[in-house]
């Protein structure tokens, strides 16, 4: 086991090139946010945003449309009852499922439609529904979300079971092809090839409705501008938990969207970090 450490995420996190542009930072699509979960989409949308990807479209219910655009007029908004499937093939990465509710055709037709290169962000009703209706993962480079009764639908893994590593890697292989799970709980754990990282940074402060879908967006704004995968996550999950530590000094709460707000200092101050502050002229492994 690893520890998800701030050199991990810092040497994820590079000073931007002068010679780029809005489209060398990745586009995303955000699908999800029925006519009653619209708040989902748009804590994922903002933390997206926040984390620097270089285009964000959320693909909604139509209803949503003035409130994104009201809370965050860096968003595009398109009706994901039409031309679902032209939108998700323009994307780098695609999240689906925060605020989904049922709307199962939704996922089915992006489940259908996305493609080897893509990636994929599966989190929360898009979850729930792909245990429900017993559907395969999509042929792309998958990153599960789930909290603790999502991995137990999905992985058919227990709770109480969850606990031992070996359980969570047998429910893991038999996916096709093997996604990077991001089991979340008040321990969050990243298992990802072979390697399981534990989060150490993060507290109850936490606990509170949209945690969540910040956490996606940003998993989504992260792996769209950063390469490979695989530390873009975990580079994702340990600023979201450590802007929650630095913001719980003077909250008791830490709501989602003011997470979302301080991404960019944060990431500013990992950026700029000198290799000896972050350990990173040390050994990676711990
Ligand atoms: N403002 C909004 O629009 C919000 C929309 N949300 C969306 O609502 C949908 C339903 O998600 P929910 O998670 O609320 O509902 P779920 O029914 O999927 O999961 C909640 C259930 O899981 C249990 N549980 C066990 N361990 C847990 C753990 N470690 N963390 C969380 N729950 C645990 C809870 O007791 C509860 O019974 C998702 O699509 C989600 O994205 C939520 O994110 C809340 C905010
Ligand atoms: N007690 C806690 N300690 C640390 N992190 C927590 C705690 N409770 C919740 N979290 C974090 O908050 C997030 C909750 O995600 P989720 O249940 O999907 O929220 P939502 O769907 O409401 O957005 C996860 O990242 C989880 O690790
Ligand atoms: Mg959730």
């Amino acid at each position: 086991m690893i520890q998800l450490s701030q050199k991990i995420a810092a040497n994820v996190i590079q000073p931007r090139k002068s010679q780029s542009y809005k489209g060398t930072y990745g586009r995303v699509l955000i699908i999800g946010g029925n006519a009653n979960l619209g708040g989902a989409v748009i804590m994922n949308a903002q933390a997206a945003v926040q984390s620097g990807a270089g285009l964000v479209t959320v693909a909604t219910d139509f209803s949503n449309k003035t409130a994104i655009h009201a809370r965050l007029p860096e968003a595009m908004v398109v009706d994901y009852h039409d031309h679902l499937a032209d939108y998700i093939q323009k994307a780098d990465v695609v999240l689906i499922g925060s605020g989904l509710g049922e709307e199962v055709d939704i996922l089915k037709t992006c489940l259908k439609a996305v493609q080897e290169n893509q990636i994929v962000i599966i989190d929360g009703s898009a979850i729930t529904m792909m245990a429900e209706h017993n559907l395969d993962l999509p042929k792309a480079q998958v990153v599960l979300t789930p909290h603790q009764m999502e991995w137990q639908r999905l992985g058919e893994v227990a709770i109480a079971d969850q606990s031992r590593e070996d359980n969570n890697w047998e429910a893991l292989v038999s996916f096709h092809p093997e996604p990077i799970l991001v089991l979340k709980s008040n321990a969050t754990q990243v298992y990802l090839e072979h390697e399981l990282y534990q989060l150490s940074v993060g507290g109850p402060y936490q606990a509170t409705g949209g945690m969540g879908d910040t956490l996606a967006g940003m998993i989504a704004g992260f792996t769209a501008q950063f390469h490979p995968l695989g530390p873009a996550v975990l580079s994702a999950v340990y600023c979201h938990s450590a802007i929650a530590a630095e913001l719980s000094k003077s909250a008791y709460v830490t709501l989602p969207s003011k997470i979302a707000e301080a991404i960019p200092a944060y990431m500013n101050k990992l950026a700029d970090m000198p290799l000896s502050a972050t350990g990173l002229d040390e050994e990676q492994e711990e």
